[in-house]
């Protein structure tokens, strides 16, 4: 099971005085294979609680399970891809894919199969030999995806993986995105500033606010699989953004969210 469980998180960060604490209270259930969207105001805690789910920030109290397993450490149950793909700049685009299998020490031979058939899968073929550079940001965001599906993790992290993508590039990177975890439905917790992305993608949205913050709502998303340009332009979808931007930045906002 890779159901994900936050139980009365707590995120402080030290510094020269007082502790600051961004996160209290924080509990909320990730169900094995959902795709669940995390949006909440700038400086909430979004990224915060992401990286304890990586295990690369020890919370200050609570948990976070991965199925049973407490989390302490990365591991390679959990993929990650963050805004910048941070690849690496020398290695050709196979080469950057296969990293965290040849980490795991798995041979030569099967961890280039595996890289090309993520490659391919996020429509990269061809580009095997690339660098980064070479590539533009939408690009390197799907090498990003590639890298973190090749070591098949139970859980996906997203932290704003298309948000220093234009519209229309993110618009199809959703669309991808979706394409791709329809193929195996990997539980999915993916942070973003996008109250389109938020409804678009997922199954449920957690909304965090508060201060210190926390979930004040948890929205189910009731439309239809697969996602496509008719579910985006539908009633439905108009209600759950403008519901969304109320939330985020009050009642005139919802208004002024056509539907
Ligand atoms: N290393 C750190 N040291 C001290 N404070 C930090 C640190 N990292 C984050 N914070 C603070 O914790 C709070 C939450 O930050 P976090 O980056 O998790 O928010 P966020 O919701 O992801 O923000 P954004 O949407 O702008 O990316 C902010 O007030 C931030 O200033």
């Amino acid at each position: 099971m890779a159901d994900i469980t936050f139980d009365g998180l707590q995120i402080s960060y030290t510094g020269k005085g007082e502790p600051f604490v961004a996160v209290n209270g924080f509990d909320a259930h990730v169900r094995d294979g959902e795709f669940v969207t995390i949006v909440g105001a700038s400086g909430c805690g979004k990224s915060s609680v992401l990286l304890a789910a990586d295990g690369l920030l020890r919370p200050s109290a609570g948990e976070i399970r991965i199925g049973d397993q407490v989390v302490s450490k990365p591991g390679p149950d959990r993929g990650v891809v963050f805004q910048d793909a941070s690849l690496m700049p020398w290695r050709t685009i196979l080469a950057n894919v296969a990293f965290g299998l040849e980490m795991q020490g798995v041979d030569k031979t099967t961890r280039l199969d595996r890289a090309r058939h993520f490659i391919e899968l996020v429509g990269l073929a061809g580009r095997e030999d690339a660098h980064p550079h070479q590539l533009s940001g939408g690009m390197r965001q799907r090498v990003g995806i590639a890298r973190a599906l090749a070591t098949d993790p139970e859980v996906l992290l997203m932290d704003e993986p298309f948000g220093a993508l234009d519209a229309q590039t993110r618009e199809l990177m959703a669309t991808e995105l979706l394409r791709i975890w329809d193929l195996d439905r990997k539980t999915v917790l993916f942070v973003t500033h996008g109250i389109d992305e938020a409804v678009f993608l997922a199954d449920r949205v957690l909304v965090m606010g508060g201060s210190p913050s926390h979930v004040v709502e948890v929205i189910e998303i009731d439309l239809p699989r697969p996602r496509d340009a008719a579910v985006r332009a539908s009633e439905a979808f108009g209600k759950y953004r403008t519901h969304l931007a109320e939330l985020l930045f009050g009642a005139q906002a919802g208004a002024a969210v056509p539907s």
